[in-house]
């Protein structure tokens, strides 16, 4: 039963700087997991004349996990916004991300008003965006039953606005794309 409370805490997140992983990455993956551009528009070239879609799976304000809270120099006990997506090309997710917001003024709102437009369209439009360096994971996604090569976040910033995007590339992607396992 969901009580409200975060079980993906246990969750070790390992994440270390894209560089560290280039050894053990196909050059394939490497062009998607360390692209600094929009992933959206990447998964809409990829997709061709199949459909894309961004599918919300949840958005909420709730505690974020502990690394979250690290990376967006929170206190983990303060509430954030957070919001979960499948990014799926003809109905199948490739992605999921879960990106977390510290819960101000502006914040909040930019994230709830999305709906099921990609908070990628919105924020590659500002012009005054900034990226934090991209690091990467190998392990799956917490919230989100499907297995994966690689994981990444970052976290970008345009005025007061911060957010915390941290996306997972799936099998079912790798399997779609013909891209090596890892
Ligand atoms: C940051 C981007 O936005 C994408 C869309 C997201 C959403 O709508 O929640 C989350 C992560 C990204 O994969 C992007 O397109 O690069």
């Amino acid at each position: 039963m969901h009580d409200g409370h975060d079980r993906s805490q246990g969750w070790l997140p390992d994440w270390r700087p894209a560089d560290a992983w280039r050894a053990d990455m196909s050059p394939d993956w490497w062009q998607w997991v360390a692209s600094r551009d929009s992933l959206t528009s990447r998964l809409i070239e990829a997709a061709g004349d199949r459909d894309f879609r961004v599918r919300l799976i949840d958005q909420r304000l709730g505690r974020p996990r502990l690394d979250e809270a690290r990376a967006l120099a929170l206190d983990p006990r303060q509430q954030a916004w957070l919001r979960e997506v499948a990014l799926c090309i003809d109905e199948r997710p490739w992605v999921v991300a879960r990106s977390v917001a510290p819960m101000n003024r502006l914040q909040g709102q930019r994230l709830a008003q999305l709906g099921e437009r990609s908070l990628g369209s919105w924020l590659f439009r500002q012009p005054d965006l900034q990226r934090s360096r991209i690091e990467v994971t190998h392990r799956p996604a917490p919230f989100f039953p499907e297995q994966g090569p690689w994981g990444r976040r970052s976290v970008f910033q345009h005025g007061r606005f911060k957010v915390l995007v941290q996306e997972f590339f799936l099998d079912r992607m790798a399997d779609d794309l013909r891209l090596p396992s890892r």
